[in-house]
């Protein structure tokens, strides 16, 4: 059954802004990503999953409940963790994660304990007096403590620490593993990358790919700055068989692109030549996916 089915939804807030014709399917069992920079549609398009907001036209529905009609029955086999989220600040973090399992008419608190352990979280603290880190973490335990078949999880790892995002993704590695639906925002490609069957990929409030893992897992490219401390070195670093970006000779740098297959032959080439510093260059999302579509592809508009 297709667990997500978003079709032809538009939100339009004037002046370009909201979500126009936006399809996307998320089936049983599957982990999705929702890509795209500030701005781009994510959130928008979760609030009408949500049912928070009324779409001009379209239509999205959860486990076929219409989202705007039926968000009560939506709302029992869902978990959503907010990207901003808005919590009654003079309440400590368990009376909250109490009263949350209250309304959801939740006895069974066991759930809710291991994310907490699993999170290293106090949550006997007032919710005014915990960082944006600790915050999160009551939001997760409240999304999760349910055991939902669906998550909508809107850029879930805001405020964590390294540590505490790889457990997150240990969380979502979990979850999958029980076949529970997954949709998870970001505007950070690595985030997602190692978690997901799928990707979309919105900007301007509109989708413009949708990508599975077997395309982007096999995408490994690494791209160096690389600063010679002599010419002739700058030089004869050009006459080897690598892709150079771009080449400037007022700094004697180059910026170099390698399959990973060929990194040690890029170590064996510097090793011969006296380099005052190597630069690993992240890829913005949008190299990633025009990279991607360059020659193979061509739905990318
Ligand atoms: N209620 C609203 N009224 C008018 N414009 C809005 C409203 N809500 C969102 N927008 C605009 O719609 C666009 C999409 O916003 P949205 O919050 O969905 O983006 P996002 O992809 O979630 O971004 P971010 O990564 O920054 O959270 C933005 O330009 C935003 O300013």
């Amino acid at each position: 059954m297709t667990a997500i089915n978003i079709q032809h939804l538009t939100k339009d807030y004037g002046n370009n802004k909201g979500i126009f014709d936006i399809s996307l399917k998320i089936e049983e069992g599957e982990v999705f990503g929702f890509l795209g920079p500030n701005g781009a549609g994510k959130t928008t398009t979760i609030r009408n999953l949500l049912g928070f907001t009324k779409p001009q036209s379209g239509k999205a529905t959860i486990l076929n409940f219409d989202c705007w009609k039926q968000p009560k029955e939506i709302q029992k086999h869902l978990g959503y963790l907010p990207a901003e989220i808005a919590f009654p600040e003079n309440m400590t973090g368990t009376q909250l994660i109490k009263h949350a399992a209250k309304m959801r008419g939740l006895q069974d608190m066991a759930k809710a304990k291991q994310l907490i352990e699993m999170f290293d979280l106090d949550p006997s603290a007032l919710i005014k007096r915990m960082s944006k880190g600790m915050k999160q973490k009551v939001g997760i335990v409240c999304a999760f403590m349910h055991d939902p078949q669906i998550l909508i999880l809107d850029e879930p790892t805001t405020g964590l620490d390294p540590l505490m995002q790889s457990k997150f993704v240990e969380l979502i590695h979990q979850e999958k593993h029980k076949g529970k639906s997954i949709l998870m925002s970001s505007h950070l490609f690595e985030e997602i990358e190692g978690t997901c069957d799928s990707i979309a990929m919105i900007k301007q409030g509109k989708i413009i790919s949708v990508m599975q893992s077997q395309d982007f897992k096999h995408f490994d490219k690494y791209t160096f700055t690389i600063t010679f401390q002599k010419l002739p070195d700058f030089e004869s670093m050009q006459t080897e068989n690598f892709v150079m970006k771009k080449i400037t000779k007022d700094t004697l740098q180059v910026v170099v692109e390698v399959d990973d297959f060929k990194i040690n032959e890029l170590i064996r080439a510097l090793a011969k030549r006296d380099v005052t510093s190597i630069r690993e260059m992240k890829y913005s999302l949008e190299d990633y996916f025009m990279n991607f579509y360059k020659g193979e592809k061509h739905d990318y508009v």
